[in-house]
């Protein structure tokens, strides 16, 4: 088995037993791990950005099976901690909901922080409620109601 593999099934803890990155939190995730060298391969180095958010800018890239994904790296600049971050990851290691976007992975050593998501092709929510989205027009108030409906009930 080689080590992409094996870290698929890793469970890494986060805290001051079993850190090895410095990092005194407790937050425990159960997602693949990557390491950064891994991640400059899947985005290219980088290469194409699909947009800027609180943590730093999210690139676009491909996993070895080939599944497009979204990777968030958080910049030392981010107004945006460590720890909002770790939560994040947190949160959607344990949520699965159809209207929320997958976590598949994580990358965190002494000095990069980065989320891996599945790719979502069709924007975000908050484009397509100001008629942003790839289709240019705005949600009805039918669909704006059923989406916050959905994502009240559970999965
Ligand atoms: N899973 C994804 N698939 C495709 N594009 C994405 C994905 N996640 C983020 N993006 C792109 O990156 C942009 C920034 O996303 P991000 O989640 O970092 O920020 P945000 O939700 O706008 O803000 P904040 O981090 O402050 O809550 C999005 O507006 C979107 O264009």
């Amino acid at each position: 088995m080689n080590n992409s593999v094996k870290r698929q099934n890793e469970t890494m803890r986060y805290g001051p037993t079993n850190n090895g990155s410095g990092h005194n939190s407790s937050l425990r995730l159960e997602n693949r791990w990557f390491t950064y060298n891994e991640l400059e391969k899947i985005t290219n180095k980088f290469q194409r950005v699909l947009g800027q958010g609180g943590f730093g800018k999210v690139y676009d890239g491909f996993l070895e099976d080939g599944t497009e994904v979204a990777v968030k790296v958080r910049t030392e600049s981010s107004n945006q901690g460590d720890k909002e971050f770790l939560v994040e990851a947190q949160i959607l290691t344990r949520i699965h909901h159809k209207n929320l976007v997958s976590m598949i992975g994580y990358c965190k050593d002494e000095k990069y922080m980065a989320l891996v998501y599945e790719y979502m092709s069709e924007g975000t929510l908050q484009e397509h409620i100001a008629g942003k989205g790839n289709d240019g027009r705005y949600l009805t108030w039918k669909e704006r109601l059923r989406i916050a409906l959905e994502s009240a009930q559970e999965a």
